[in-house]
Parts: C-alpha cells; sequence; structure tokens
C-alpha cells in the first residue's frame, strides 16, 4: 500500500492528512475512528461502505473524520479514499495492532489496524481530543483468572481522550470492565441514561457512575478534565438506538446461550446502526468541544492540547 503524497509526515514519524492538519490548526471539530473495525470487524465491501457512512456522518455533523492507521511502518492520521478502500480490501492482512504492537509494525514497515489502545495513542499524539467507535475491549469473563484484561483500559486511564462507544459487549464481564475503569481513574458517563450499555442493548444491569444529556455537558467534562491536567481518558457511552435494540435483543440472547455452551464464543461486532449513531453524537461533541474552547480561551483547541 503507497502512503499519500499530501500527507505529511512531522518530526513524531505520524503522518497527518492535509485536511486534518488544517483543522487542528483553526481549532475544529475532529473526529478520530480506529480501523480494526474495519479489518477485523465485518467482511469486504460491507466494511468499506461502513467505514465511509460513518466518516460521512461525522462530515454531515459539522467534523473532520481522521481514520488512523499504520501504513507501510508509517502511522498515518486521516486517510485519502484510495487509502481507505485499500485498507478494507486487505481486510485481516493489516495486522491487528494495539499499544504493545506498534513499534514492532512500525520497525518491520507493516501494515497495521489500530484497536482502540492504539488509536487514542495516535489521536492524542496529534492532538485530537475526541474518539468514536462501536464497542471497546474489556474485561473478559474468567479475567480474575487469565488475567485477560484489554489494554483499550489502561489506555483510557493513561491517556486524556475521549472515547464514545456503544458501550461494552455482555459476552466480556461488565462489572469487572467498570472496576478496573474505576481502578484507572476513567470518567465513565452515560449518554442520556443511567445504565451503562451493553453493545446490542440499551441494559446491562450496571449502573454508570455519571450520567449526561448533551454534547455541551460532554465538552465540559472533558475541558475540565483538560484543564486539570488529569491525564486520564473518558469513556462516554451511548446505548443502541431504540429502534435498532429489537435486534438487538435477538443477538444478545444468542450470546448469553453462546456462553452457556462454550466459554469463548466469540461475535464479529458489525452493527452499522450503532456505529454510526455513536459518530453523529461524537461529532456532536467534537464540535461542542471546539466551541466551547474557542468561548473560554479564544485559543483553538490545537494549542491547548499540547
Ligand atoms: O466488541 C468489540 N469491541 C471492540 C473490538 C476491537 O478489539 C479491540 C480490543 O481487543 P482486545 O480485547 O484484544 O484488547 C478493540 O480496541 C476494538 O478494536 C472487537 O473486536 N469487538
Amino acid at each position: 500500500m503507497s502512503s499519500s503524497s499530501s500527507s505529511s509526515t512531522g518530526p513524531m514519524g505520524v503522518a497527518v492528512s492535509p485536511e486534518v492538519e488544517a483543522a487542528l490548526a483553526r481549532g475544529g471539530a475532529v473526529v478520530a475512528l480506529e480501523s480494526t473495525i474495519i479489518c477485523h470487524g465485518m467482511p469486504y465491501p460491507k466494511n468499506l461502505q461502513t467505514a465511509m457512512e460513518v466518516e460521512a456522518v461525522v462530515r454531515e455533523n459539522g467534523a473532520v473524520p481522521a481514520t488512523i492507521a499504520i501504513l507501510n511502518g508509517v502511522p498515518h492520521v486521516g486517510l485519502s479514499s484510495e487509502q481507505l478502500k485499500s485498507l478494507a480490501v486487505s481486510g485481516r492482512h493489516f495486522q491487528k495492532t494495539a499499544r504493545r504492537d506498534i513499534a514492532h509494525v512500525v520497525a518491520s514497515g507493516g501494515n497495521g489496524a489500530t484497536t482502540v489502545s492504539a488509536t487514542m495513542f495516535f489521536a492524542h499524539k496529534v492532538g485530537i481530543p475526541i474518539f468514536v467507535t462501536g464497542g471497546i475491549g474489556g474485561v473478559h469473563r474468567n479475567g480474575e483468572q487469565t488475567m485477560d484484561i484489554s489494554s483499550d483500559l489502561t489506555e483510557l486511564g493513561k491517556t486524556p481522550v475521549t472515547v464514545i462507544s456503544a458501550g461494552v459487549k455482555s459476552i466480556l464481564d461488565i462489572p469487572r470492565t467498570l472496576e478496573y475503569l474505576e481502578t484507572q481513574g476513567v470518567t465513565v458517563a452515560a449518554y442520556k441514561t443511567n445504565e451503562f450499555p451493553a453493545f446490542f442493548t440499551e441494559v446491562s444491569g450496571c449502573k454508570a457512575p455519571c450520567h449526561v444529556d448533551s454534547p455541551e455537558e460532554c465538552a465540559k467534562i472533558i475541558y475540565a478534565n483538560k484543564n486539570l491536567h488529569l491525564g486520564s481518558g473518558i469513556l462516554i457511552a451511548v446505548p443502541i438506538p431504540k429502534e435498532h435494540a429489537a435486534s438487538g435483543n435477538a443477538i444478545e440472547s444468542a450470546i448469553q446461550k453462546a456462553l452457556k455452551e462454550a466459554e469463548n464464543f466469540s461475535l464479529a461486532y458489525s452493527d452499522i446502526a450503532l456505529v454510526k449513531n455513536n459518530a453523529l453524537v461524537g461529532a456532536k461533541i467534537a464540535v461542542a468541544l471546539s466551541d466551547l474552547h474557542k468561548r473560554v480561551t479564544n485559543r483553538p483547541v490545537f494549542a491547548l492540547l499540547r
């Protein structure tokens, strides 16, 4: 895969697309997007169509999308349509890349599809405070024995990026995931609900630590986190839209049945409507944050993130 000739590779060795660079420089709203969902979440061409639709939702709501991936050893923030297509066609040939894999993929000139932890890392590096995805990783069932805990959770503990997701799949251990996020000092807020959502359904049986009702409220929390230099991330959990929760319930029942039959059952995440809804909320939060920063300081978000 060829790198975009128009993306400039900065001193940190990260290539930022001209559109993303310009938006950051003017303090505009930018939303980071991960690439594991494209390469490992669903097959081609459904993955390309979804990636393009999600980017379109971000744009329609006033923000610039920045899909993140490693191409030929170079981390890229913001992909051209050719790069996005190439990524989607390559699918699983792109290595699933979490934080621990970044150095190896870069050093070997490889192609990496970034997970939540790696996407957060690069988003923060270039000054993007908002990142939208479908679901994040968590503490696996029996995690107290296996110690199988996603690096997404430790990344949230140490990287000040706000992740908008539909919560955590009930295939994972949701109560322990919330405990672990608490230990890591991560602010967890449920959007327009009191309950932490479980990806395919609005309910998990777990109360979320905070409740937020608007993009502006989210922006204020992000601003406070930044102003105080807390250094930790924020998780905004947006429940699956009501009209899609019905089919989600059927999937949820299948998960519960499968969990009884096989402990390591896993399911590809491909609820497109849910990801698009997160993109809508995430773009609105990015716009609200950009407005808030401009109002409060009259300086662009970009400058404040340094
Ligand atoms: O429901 C899901 N959420 C998230 C993922 C992807 O998997 C990563 C977590 O992987 P692990 O559990 O290996 O840390 C996430 O960051 C995301 O990219 C997934 O496959 N399924």
